[in-house]
């Protein structure tokens, strides 16, 4: 069994995938979530999502910092920081009110600086392209971003490749369900339901109760 359909399977078993009826952040319903929140109490875990980020990181062009998208990526970010030895920054979620003031913490040069996003889960890309405009505005340059899970949102490459961003997808939807099924973890019939969720009928998924991001 390859590294990412190990991945899957200990998502699924720590809870990470949660059926039920989800408002997701960008007002689509879905009756599949993905929490990958809950890899922070799994440190194995987070330490194999490293070592499959780390195969990926080592193909591109040199990276001068990574920028993980709050929350779950953070730490994902940190740890991918530490083992390769490439800084990190943050764009904080909000603008300090006090203190530096800062938006952006950590060190970078203007027009210099070649910084890869990371981002746990992609549904629209929205938070994808936030991220990189702000570090636009501040002069660093962003072409990359990798995402853990790809919900395979019709309309999110292109968003992305409209802002000039290329996507990197650790595990694309279909395929963890695939592995979901053939492990015996969901049922043909659940499988079918959810396969329209990540394809075009995406936004017609029905939803009964909402949880945002
Ligand atoms: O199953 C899901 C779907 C989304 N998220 C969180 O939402 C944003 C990504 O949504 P975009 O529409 O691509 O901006 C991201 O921060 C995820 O953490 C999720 O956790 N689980």
């Amino acid at each position: 069994m390859g590294k990412e359909s190990e991945l899957i399977l200990a998502l699924f078993d720590v809870g990470a995938v949660k059926f039920g009826s989800f408002m997701l952040k960008s007002g689509i319903q879905s009756p599949i979530y993905f929490d990958l929140r809950v890899i922070i109490s799994h440190p194995k875990l987070m330490e194999t999502i490293c070592e499959i980020l780390e195969d990926v990181v080592g193909g591109l062009k040199p990276t001068d910092v990574i920028c993980g998208v709050p929350y779950t990526a953070l730490p994902l970010a940190t740890i991918l920081s530490v083992r390769q030895n490439i800084p990190m920054i943050i764009k904080r979620k909000e603008q300090k009110e006090y203190g530096t003031g800062k938006l952006i913490e950590g060190e970078y040069t203007e027009g210099q600086t070649n910084c890869l996003i990371l981002e746990d889960v992609l549904t629209t890309g929205s938070s994808i392209v936030d991220t990189a405009l702000v570090l636009r505005d501040h002069g660093i340059l962003v072409g990359t971003a990798i995402v853990v899970l790809n919900r395979n949102y019709p309309a999110a490459d292109e968003n992305l490749m409209k802002h000039g961003i290329s996507l990197i997808s650790l595990i694309k939807v279909d395929e963890f369900l695939e592995v979901l099924f053939t492990s015996g973890r969901i049922t043909k019939d659940r499988r079918l339901e959810l396969t329209f969720c990540g394809g075009p009928n995406h936004s017609t998924c029905s939803a009964r109760e909402a949880t945002k991001d």
